[in-house]
């Protein structure tokens, strides 16, 4: 029987149990089978995923590496809110200067957090630049909507229909095409809310419905920025997006790279022995 440190963590929402794991002594290579444990809602802690904290080797000059595992226990490459509560708890605990920029490692490669006190406190991260690629179709409660394929790091499918509720109650993972997304597909159902504003559901790829994705956002104020013929390089362009757990902002900079930007909170902590 092992006991370690875990907290409890979200950002608009999107929650992630963090295992503190600086030198990779405690969990090493994590068990599918425990993720999924400790992540349902019912037989375990509950959450959206995981976030293992631990000490990067990779070159680039980031200190700290985040170890993201979805709900189900799988891995992905990418999670836009995943890094800001990983940024809030490193903030936290002292670990990192947060006056400057601060790179965190992932599997997509390094993400630069900055911390922003003012007008509210908020983590935006750099999320390089994601890619648009081509349209594909998803669909849901028997209806078929177009579908736009970006890249941000994990795949999306960007669907827009005239009302959220649309996209039904998402309890079952809408429909793909799986030779576009052969390794799975998080898909988004967007609804237009005002000028360079959008409000969106998701259905996450080894998590199901979430209250918020940021990987998610980004790809959402992508593609509607490119279907409403807005171009970076004209001047950088801000999207707000509402998520069913708070708003975030993605700013698309004439760089090509979007600004990922909303709250994140550490909302408990404790010690636990895992019996289950
Ligand atoms: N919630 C995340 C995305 C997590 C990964 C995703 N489920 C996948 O499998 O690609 C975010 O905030 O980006």
């Amino acid at each position: 029987m092992t006991s370690f440190a875990w907290l409890k963590g979200h950002g608009t929402e999107n929650d992630f149990v963090l295992l503190p794991d600086p030198d990779g002594t405690v969990h090493g290579d994590l068990d599918p089978g425990f993720v999924a444990a400790l992540c349902d809602r019912r037989r375990g802690l509950g959450a959206d995923g995981i976030l293992r904290v631990v000490r990067s080797t990779a070159d680039g000059g980031a200190e700290w590496f985040m170890d993201y595992r979805n709900a189900d226990g799988s891995i992905a490459e990418m999670c836009g809110n995943g890094v800001r509560v990983f940024a809030r708890y490193l903030a936290d605990e002292g670990l990192v200067d947060t006056s400057g920029p601060v790179p965190v490692a992932t599997r997509d490669g390094i993400k630069v957090v900055t911390y922003e006190v003012e007008p509210v406190e908020t983590i935006a991260i750099d999320m390089g630049a994601p890619r648009l690629l081509g349209e594909s179709k998803v669909a849901v409660d028997g209806r078929s909507y177009a579908a736009r394929h970006v890249d941000v790091g994990n795949p999306h499918a960007v669907a827009f229909v005239d009302d959220l509720a649309d996209a039904g109650t998402l309890l079952v993972e809408p429909q793909y095409d799986t030779e576009v997304y052969p390794a799975g597909v998080n898909i988004e159902f967007v609804e237009r809310r005002g000028p360079q504003h959008v409000a969106m559901r998701v259905h996450e790829r080894g998590a199901g419905e979430t209250r918020s994705c940021g990987t998610g956002a980004v790809a959402v104020a992508l593609a509607a920025a490119a279907a409403d013929g807005v171009d970076p390089a004209d001047g950088d362009v801000t999207y707000r997006v509402d998520v069913l757990g708070g708003t975030l902002h993605i700013t698309w900079r004439g760089d090509g790279h979007a600004v990922l930007a909303g709250p994140a909170v550490i909302i408990a902590r404790g010690d636990m022995t895992w019996l289950g």
